[in-house]
C-alpha cells in the first residue's frame, strides 16, 4: 500500500492529545510574515521580493486562484497513491524542492539542512549554482537520496563544463538549466534597501571552490574577495546565449536536460527540437519579468506544444496542495515549489522544510480525495472550472 500523506494530519490531532501542536502554521501563506518578524525585513525582503511592482507574483496568485476544482463523488479513493515517474526517475509525490540560491541568509544550515529534508521525505532536491554551500558538500548531506542540478550557464565554457563534471560526479542525476535569468530584473525591495547577498560573497560557493572560476583570478579568493565577487558577478550568465548553445550541453551531460523558464509554446517545441527532455513552466516565481504572464496561464499551451515529447513541470505560486491539483489538472507532472521552503527553513531550520513538504503533500492527498481522485493521473481539464473566463 502506498503512503497516505494526509495521515499527517492525523499525527497533528494525536500529538494534540498530549498538549503538542505544530511549532508552524499548516497554513503556509502565513510563513512569509512570520519570517520576517523573526529575521528582520534584509533577507526575507530578498526572498519574498519580486521584479517591479510586484504584477507578475500577484498574477501568478489569481491565475491558480481564478481555477476552481470541480470534485467528483462515490469515486472509491480509499486506497491512494501519489507517486509518478518524472524524466524517468520514480518520485513519491508529484514535488520537487525549487532551486533557491543563497540559503544561508535564512539559515546557517542553508542547503544543507534543506537538502536533508528533500531526502527525509523522499522528494528531489534541485541544487542551486548559486547556492551558499558548495554541491559536493550537500551531495554528501543527502546519502544517495535524488537529486538534480540547476545550472546558471556561465560565459566562462570552461566554468560550465567543470560544474557538469563537478555535478555528475556527486551524484546529481538531471539538469536544469535555467533561462530567465541571463540578466537580473528591476527588484525593487532589494534596490531600496541596497541589498544583494552576492556582492557580500553569498551564493558564490560552486563559483569560489571551481578550479575552473580560480583559474580566471589574479589572486586567490582570499587574498582579494572583491575582486573574486566582481569576477562572478561579471560571468555567472550569458545575456548573449542563444537555442544552438544548447548543443554544448547536450555533448557535455549525459542525464535528462530540463529548460527552466519556458512560457511560450514555440520555446517548447524548440526545446523539444533541440533534443532537451523538459522544460519548467516558470516565471521564476515573479522575480524576473514584471508584468509577464502568469505561470498557470502558460502551462496549457506549452503543454500542448510539449505533447510526450516533453516532461512538463510547474512552478511559480504554488502555495497549498490544491495549488499542486490544480497545476497537474492543467497537465503539468510535477510542480516546483520556492518561497514557502525557504521560510521554513528560516523558522525551523530542516524542521522547518519538512514541515512544509509534509504540510503541502497531506492537503494534496486530502484535495485528490475529497475531489474524487486516488492518483495524480486521472487529474485533467475536466476538473477544473475557469472563474469569470
Ligand atoms: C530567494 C530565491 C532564490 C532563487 N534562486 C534561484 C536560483 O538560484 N536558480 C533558479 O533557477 N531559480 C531560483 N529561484 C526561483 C525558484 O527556483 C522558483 O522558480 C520560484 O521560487 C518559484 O516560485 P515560488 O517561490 O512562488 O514557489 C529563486 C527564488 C527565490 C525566492
Ligand atoms: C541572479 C539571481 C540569482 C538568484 C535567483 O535566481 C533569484 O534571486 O531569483
Amino acid at each position: 500500500m502506498a503512503k497516505h500523506w494526509a495521515d499527517f494530519q492525523y499525527e497533528i490531532y494525536l500529538n494534540g492529545m498530549t498538549g503538542a501542536v505544530p511549532r508552524l502554521p499548516t497554513d503556509l501563506t502565513r510563513l512569509e510574515e512570520l519570517t520576517e518578524q523573526r529575521l528582520g525585513p534584509g533577507p526575507v525582503g530578498y526572498v519574498a521580493g519580486s521584479a517591479g511592482s510586484g504584477s507578475t507574483a500577484r498574477a501568478n496568485r489569481a491565475a491558480l486562484d481564478r481555477r476552481r476544482i470541480v470534485p467528483r463523488m462515490l469515486r472509491d479513493v480509499h486506497e491512494r497513491d501519489l507517486s509518478v515517474e518524472v524524466l524517468g526517475r520514480p518520485l513519491p509525490a508529484p514535488l520537487a524542492l525549487a532551486p533557491v540560491g543563497v540559503l544561508s541568509i535564512m539559515h546557517p544550515d542553508a542547503e544543507s539542512a534543506a537538502a536533508r529534508a528533500a531526502a527525509a521525505q523522499g522528494v528531489p532536491y534541485i541544487l542551486s549554482s548559486a547556492s551558499s554551500t558548495p554541491m559536493e558538500q550537500v551531495a554528501e548531506a543527502m546519502g544517495d537520496a535524488e537529486r538534480w542540478f540547476q545550472l546558471y550557464w556561465a560565459k566562462d565554457r570552461e566554468v560550465t563544463r567543470s560544474f557538469l563534471n563537478r555535478a555528475k560526479a556527486a551524484g546529481f542525476t538531471a539538469l536544469l538549466v535555467t533561462l530567465d535569468t541571463p540578466l537580473l530584473a528591476w527588484r525593487p525591495r532589494d534596490l531600496d534597501q541596497a541589498y544583494l547577498p552576492f556582492l557580500h560573497g553569498v551564493g558564490t560557493a560552486n563559483y569560489f571552490s571551481d578550479p575552473a572560476f580560480q583559474a580566471g583570478l589574479a589572486k586567490p579568493v582570499h587574498e582579494d574577495p572583491n575582486a573574486a565577487v566582481m569576477h562572478f558577478v561579471g560571468m555567472f550568465a550569458d545575456p548573449g546565449k542563444t537555442w544552438p548553445d544548447l548543443e554544448f550541453l547536450r555533448e557535455n551531460w549525459d542525464g535528462p536536460i530540463v529548460l527552466k523558464g519556458i512560457l511560450h509554446p514555440d520555446d517548447a517545441r524548440r526545446a523539444a527540437s533541440a533534443g532537451m527532455d523538459g522544460v519548467v513552466v516558470s516565471n521564476h516565481g515573479g522575480r524576473q519579468v514584471a508584468g509577464s504572464v502568469a505561470a498557470a496561464d502558460a502551462l496549457p499551451r506549452v503543454v500542448e506544444a510539449a505533447g510526450d515529447r516533453l516532461s512538463v513541470l510547474f512552478d511559480s505560486g504554488v502555495r497549498t496542495g490544491d495549488d499542486i491539483f490544480k497545476a497537474l489538472a492543467l497537465g503539468a507532472e510535477a510542480v516546483l515549489v520556492g518561497r514557502p521552503y525557504a521560510y521554513g527553513l528560516g523558522l525551523d531550520g530542516q524542521a522547518g522544510v519538512e514541515h512544509v513538504i509534509r504540510c503541502l503533500l497531506a492537503e494534496f492527498d486530502l484535495t485528490l480525495a475529497l475531489s474524487g481522485h486516488a492518483r495524480p493521473a486521472t487529474l485533467g481539464p475536466d476538473d477544473l472550472i475557469e472563474e469569470n473566463a
